[in-house]
Order: structure tokens, then C-alpha cells, then sequence
């Protein structure tokens, strides 16, 4: 952690809707005039998608799986490092994973490659980390320990199949079974590497749709925010001011003394409001720093 150059990170699985949410935290540094460095988690994978799929055939010819959410396919020594680099001297180097081909066109290149590593600009407040292992801990490295704020976005797994299944198959190019396959190949490793994230978020936002969602693999939509409640679950933070979110955000309700429940149409302000105090509590942090240093 550094009060010099603090790091939030968003963690959840693939379709978990890291990206998504990543708007929510846009909105909160624009209004604070906060200039933030983005990184998505993807361009610390380790392999192209032609080398994923290689590397996914190899793996079980010898009687192995491996996924996205492990540490072979993802570099996870590489991203503790850029976090230590970021919080100590506010640079870093980073990339991204093109998925689809609007986004692999500008840069000429195709779907499921990486762009050229880049120096991230120089003098940004605070580094803003959207992907699979913001909170990541193995016996060799632990990314978490660099993290200011860490916050886990947690569909109900079901909701999160639907929402990766959907999104893969409509916009990345994925065939319903291709998408299944990689579900069933990557338990082991969301088991070991994903999950236990959220047992050292300081909040995690868990989605939860009010709508029959038990077959996730027939499912033709994802459920919308207003078919959801947003379960909030606090942990380590100081002075909740649970008081003034009820107040202030209609149908929400406690259901336990660490969690707050808001309708899912109103996940945006609730979020608002519970992360912008804490934002501006780390940039006052870095002003302080700033004094010392
Ligand atoms: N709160 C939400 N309400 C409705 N749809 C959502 C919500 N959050 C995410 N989605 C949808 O779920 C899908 C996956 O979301 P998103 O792309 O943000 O996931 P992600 O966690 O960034 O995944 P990846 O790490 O694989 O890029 C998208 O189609 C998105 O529109
Ligand atoms: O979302 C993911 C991990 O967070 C993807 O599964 C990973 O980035 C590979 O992408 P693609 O399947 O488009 O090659």
C-alpha cells in the first residue's frame, strides 16, 4: 500500500462485470477531478489467443487443465511488480488484450493479441486496475498486499455464467459451446485463485437477480439491473455510515451489520456514494504524503 501512489483495483471473474462498473469509478474521478492511470487485468495473460488455445490442447493432452483465471495462463509476478512500481515511483508498463475486432482495428492487429508494452503517462493520482486478480495471493507472490481499495464485483455465479456466456458469444466471437467448455476447464483455478479474492475485498458488490436464472445455459438475456438486488458487504472499513445510505437510497435495506442491500436499479448511486468518501480519504492521504516527501 501507498499513500504516495494508491492503487484501487476492481477484481471479479470473466463477465463478472468488472468493465462495466469500471464507468461507475469514471463518473466518481471526474467529479473529484481525479486524474487516474487505467490498467485492464487482461494484459498481464500470458498468451496470445492462438497460443491460449495451444497452450489449453497441451494442457490436456497430458491430463491438465488451464484457464484465465490461473497462474499459468496469467503472469502474476509481473502484475505484483507493476503494482510495487506504480505504488513506489508512479510508473509502470503496461498493454492491452485485444478481444473483438473494433478493438484490434486501430491498432492493426488482430482479435486476441496484445499491443506493444507502453510506459503509463507520468504524474497520474492514483492507479485504477479493472480485471481477474486485483486481489490475487499465492505462495510466490501476493498482488493483493499493494491494493488501497479493493473492491470484488460478484454476480451469483449463475448470473455471472449468463452474463460471460452472453457477452462471449454476442461480442467476442465465441461459439454457446466453446464458452460452456471454458466454464467447465476453468473451476479448478476459480476455485484456487478467484474466490478467495473476496475474502480479503474491502467491499464486494454480489449482484443478485430476482428473475428464474437456474439455467444459466439457456438463457437468451441477462437479467437487468432492475431484476437484481445489490448485496454490499463491508469489511475493515471504519465508520460505515450505513445511517445516511439508507436514508438516502430508496428500498435498501441491512441484512447483516456489515452488509447493506440496495435495489439493483440502484447500484450506480449507491456506489457513488459509499466509494467517493473513500476515494477522496486516499487522495487526502497523498496530499499529506506529499508534505512528507
Ligand atoms: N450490472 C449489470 N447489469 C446488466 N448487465 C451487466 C451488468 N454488469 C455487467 N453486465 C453485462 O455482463 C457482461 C459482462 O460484463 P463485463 O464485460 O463488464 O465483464 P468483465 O468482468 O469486464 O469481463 P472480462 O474480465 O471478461 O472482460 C456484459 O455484456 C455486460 O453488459
Ligand atoms: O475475459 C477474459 C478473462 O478476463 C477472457 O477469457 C480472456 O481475456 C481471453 O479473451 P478471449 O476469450 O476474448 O480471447
Amino acid at each position: 500500500m501507498s499513500h504516495k501512489n494508491p492503487i484501487i483495483a476492481v477484481t471479479g471473474s470473466s463477465g463478472a462485470g468488472t468493465s462495466t462498473t469500471t464507468n461507475a469509478f469514471k463518473h466518481i474521478f471526474r467529479t473529484l477531478g481525479i486524474d487516474a492511470a487505467f490498467v485492464e487485468g487482461d494484459c498481464f495473460h500470458r498468451f496470445s489467443r492462438p497460443e491460449m488455445d495451444l497452450a489449453v490442447r497441451k494442457a490436456r493432452e497430458e491430463g491438465r487443465h488451464i484457464s484465465y483465471f490461473g497462474p499459468e495462463a496469467n503472469d502474476f509476478a509481473a502484475l505484483e511488480s507493476f503494482f510495487a512500481s506504480y505504488a513506489e515511483t508512479g510508473t509502470g508498463r503496461i498493454r492491452h488484450y485485444l478481444h473483438t475486432f473494433d478493438e484490434a482495428v486501430p491498432y492493426n492487429q488482430l482479435p486476441g493479441t496484445f499491443t506493444p508494452w507502453q510506459e503509463l503517462r507520468a504524474n497520474t493520482d492514483l492507479l485504477f486496475y479493472e480485471g481477474l486478480h486485483g486481489g490475487a495471493v499465492t505462495e510466490q507472490q501476493n498482488v493483493a498486499q499493494h491494493v488501497d481499495l479493493l473492491i470484488g464485483m460478484v454476480p451469483i455465479v449463475n448470473l455471472e455464467w449468463i452474463q460471460k456466456i452472453i457477452r462471449d458469444t454476442s461480442e467476442r466471437g465465441h461459439s454457446r459451446e466453446a464458452v460452456q467448455a471454458s466454464i467447465v476447464r476453468s473451476m479448478e483455478d476459480y476455485f484456487n485463485h478467484i474466490t478467495p479474492q473476496f475474502s480479503r475485498t474491502h467491499i464486494n458488490f454480489q449482484r443478485v437477480p430476482t428473475v428464474d436464472t437456474s439455467n444459466p445455459f439457456s438463457a437468451k438475456d441477462i437479467p437487468s439491473l432492475d431484476e437484481s438486488f445489490v448485496v454490499i458487504r463491508f469489511r475493515g472499513i471504519k465508520h460505515v455510515d450505513f445511517p445516511y445510505y439508507l436514508k438516502m437510497i430508496d428500498g435498501s435495506f441491512m441484512s447483516r451489520v456489515n452488509t447493506l442491500v440496495v435495489p439493483g436499479g440502484k447500484m450506480g448511486l449507491a456506489m457513488e456514494l459509499i466509494l467517493t468518501p473513500l476515494i477522496e480519504a486516499l487522495m487526502q492521504k497523498r496530499r499529506n504524503s506529499q508534505f512528507l516527501y
